[in-house]
């Protein structure tokens, strides 16, 4: 793989006591990158160890055993070259392997699948914890993202959009020893998250990459390096509609760098029934509202069908 250049990203502290400053950067994060690492924000370095090793337990099962939890209603199991998010790239589809874990509490609860308490006996407690903390840092850092948009900072609790959040656990596996022929293996193609915004913790190898400009062509791939302990967060294309564009949602993918790699997802998102309509504090008469309202259930849904064919 040809040099990339490695991109400096703003750091957030999410536990600073100056909530006025930390929204004022993340304002700028938000508007120039779209992308910004997050720290003191509440999850232990401990438990990322833990959530990674039951994520390397699960991924090392024989296949037949991570098929019996086939992605069912947007939960469990997807395996290599299932998802494609950039179907113009390649058509084979993305060397990665995925796992989801949906809301855990509410109606839907019922419908996440775990693998067997014989299999993996701390599998499911683990990542329940971890979803709750990587939740509570989520809804923090929304509040700030609210003082950044020159809101109150309890606008989007106030809305509804954090009563039972449609958020998603995604854990990814790139093998990294997929041998690519002729055509060029993506382990995630180029794509923006669709929804509000996404906490990412990776094991540290390299891949990652950002397009800042989609507009500029040809494409500029910087590389985003790890950063210890830090949640790499970013701005989906929900958030970026409900600004009127002025926080960015921006392109990424991940490279395979011939090495193994794991990561985990957070996609925290609204309420199904919250409606995303472009904030007033983001309009003017010389900019206005871009996009119509929308109920976010539906924004996602149609996201969801146009990547997998399917829900
Ligand atoms: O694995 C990564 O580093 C990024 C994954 C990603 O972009 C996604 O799942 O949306
Ligand atoms: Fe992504």
């Amino acid at each position: 793989m040809a040099e990339t250049h490695k991109l400096e990203l703003p750091v957030i502290d999410l536990s600073s006591p100056d909530r006025i400053s930390t929204a004022n950067s993340i304002r700028r994060a938000c508007v120039e990158y779209g992308f910004f690492y997050l720290v003191n924000h509440g999850v232990e370095v401990e438990l990322f160890g833990r959530v990674f090793g039951e994520s390397r337990k699960f991924f090392s099962l024989p296949l037949e055993e991570k098929t019996k939890l086939a992605r069912r209603e947007h939960r469990g199991y997807s395996a290599l070259y299932d998802e494609n998010l950039n179907p113009s790239s390649s058509s084979k589809g993305d060397s990665k392997e995925s796992f989801y874990v949906g809301p855990l509490e509410g109606e839907t609860r019922n419908l996440n699948q775990w693998p067997s308490q014989e299999v993996l006996p701390s599998w499911r407690s683990t990542m329940e914890l971890y979803y709750e903390k990587v939740m509570s840092s989520g809804k923090k850092l929304i509040s700030l993202i609210a003082l950044a948009l020159n809101l109150d900072e309890d606008y989007f609790e106030t809305l509804g959009a954090l009563d039972a959040p449609a958020a998603f656990l995604r854990l990814l596996h790139y093998p990294g020893n997929v041998a690519s022929s002729d055509e060029e293996t993506y382990g995630a193609s180029a794509h923006s998250d669709y929804g509000m915004i996404t906490l990412l913790a990776t094991d540290g190898v390299p891949g990652l990459q950002v397009c800042r400009d989609k507009t500029k062509h040809p494409w500029i791939w910087e590389e985003v390096p790890n950063k210890n302990g830090a949640f790499i967060v970013n701005i989906g294309d929900m958030m970026e509609r409900w600004t009127n564009c002025l926080f960015r949602s921006t392109f990424h993918r991940v490279m395979s760098v011939g090495q193994e790699r794991y990561s985990v997802a957070f996609f925290l998102d609204p309420n199904e029934d919250c409606l995303v309509k472009c904030l007033e504090s983001c309009c003017s008469e010389s900019c206005p509202p871009r996009f119509p309202p929308i109920r976010s259930g539906d924004y996602l849904t149609e996201r969801i069908r146009h990547t997998y064919g399917s829900y």
